[in-house]
């Protein structure tokens, strides 16, 4: 099960870019750029504390702490670019053929780095992973939902008049950061503007916040599909309503289990999911903050779930069904997955 498990083939749609920041990487580039680490907290004092320090996150908020330090050591295109590469490597080995990661650029212009110098890095790592490994790949920008609707819509207009949506740089939008407190609705003008423009659209929701911060993403923000989404399970009209529409939730078993959204991921509703016909994917989120890649998510699920291969392949063709890809390169892979499963079978 493992081999077939790691040769299906597999779209992510739920990772951070700076989540793939390593802390040797991290200490790395904190070195180059002569960024200071901050002395007065002890997780920083090596990379093995820091690795230890990532193992006892208590909630959401407690680990986008480490992350914003974390991706402040982020300078340069070519910082960018190398940790996209690298994050593209480790997913080929994973069995990622087409990836839609997003970026964070409020939280590089809020300290200097100009938007395009992000966007100028990941772009030329999504090139050379497409040439040297075929995995395809689209960037989906984040609006930081601590930030104000204001900074939202300067950032949206700010790609805009780059040509980012129209020329296919960026596909679509998102929403990330400390949920509950910060509900999707504030940002409707922004998730207006692209609907109009025919921008595609996501959220986190239902992470730490209940569903009804799925409910309002869909009704107010009109999104398209909805990030973690693991508190559908418990209100059971809204659950067949988003199986009836096939709107795809990104899960993030390990992700969930180190923010304690629950103890372990057998306490995950994937078998309600997959009973109520939910279509969704498997991803991990922030894979150097919580101890796992794509294919360690695909085994805890195996692990706590014990799936048959005809509920992997609901689930990888539900990803590729679910992408934001064109629909020759859909056709592709779910071909790559029948293949998948006539050589396990
Ligand atoms: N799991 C997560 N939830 C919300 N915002 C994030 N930013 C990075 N990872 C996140
Ligand atoms: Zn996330």
């Amino acid at each position: 099960m493992r081999q077939f498990l790691k040769e299906l083939p597999k779209c992510e749609h739920h990772l951070h870019i700076e989540g793939s920041l390593s802390p040797e990487l991290l200490f790395q580039l904190a070195a180059t750029n002569r960024i200071k680490l901050p002395h007065d907290n002890s997780a920083f004092a090596s990379i093995s504390t820091l690795e230890a320090r990532y193992e006892h996150f208590t909630s959401l908020d407690d680990f986008l702490h480490f992350y914003y330090i974390g991706m402040s050591v982020l300078i340069t295109s070519s910082d960018f670019e190398s940790l996209a590469y690298d994050y593209f490597t480790r997913a080929h080995k994973d069995g990622v053929h087409h990836a839609e990661i997003f970026f964070d650029p409020q939280a590089h212009t809020d300290r200097g780095i100009a938007y395009n110098t992000v966007v100028t890095g990941l772009v030329a790592a999504q090139q050379r992973a497409e040439k040297d490994y075929g995995l395809t790949s689209k960037l989906i920008l984040c609006f930081l939902r601590h930030m104000t609707a204001d900074d939202a819509l300067g950032t949206y207009k700010a790609a805009s008049s780059l040509g980012h949506f129209s020329d296919g740089t960026v596909v679509g939008i998102g929403l990330d950061s400390s949920e509950v407190g910060n509900p999707p609705e504030i940002f409707r003008e922004v998730y207006a503007a692209a609907s109009e423009a025919g921008i595609r659209r996501t959220a986190h929701a239902g992470e730490e916040g209940d569903p009804t911060y799925i409910e309002r993403a869909l009704d107010i923000c009109n999104v398209e599909r909805i990030d973690h989404g693991i508190r559908l399970a418990e209100d059971g009209a809204l659950l067949k309503r988003v199986a009836k529409d096939k709107t795809l939730l990104t899960v993030c078993p390990l992700s969930n289990v180190r923010l304690r959204c629950v103890s372990k991921v057998a306490d995950l509703p994937i078998r309600k999911f997959l009973d109520s016909g939910v279509r969704f994917s498997i991803n991990s989120d922030d894979p150097a903050y919580f101890g796992g890649y794509i294919l360690d998510n695909f085994y805890a699920v195996q692990e706590a779930f014990g799936l048959s291969m005809e509920e992997w392949k609901y689930i990888a063709d539900g990803a590729i069904k679910g992408s934001w890809c064109d629909e020759e390169r859909k056709t592709f892979l779910l071909e790559k997955v029948e293949e998948c499963i006539a050589k396990y079978s």
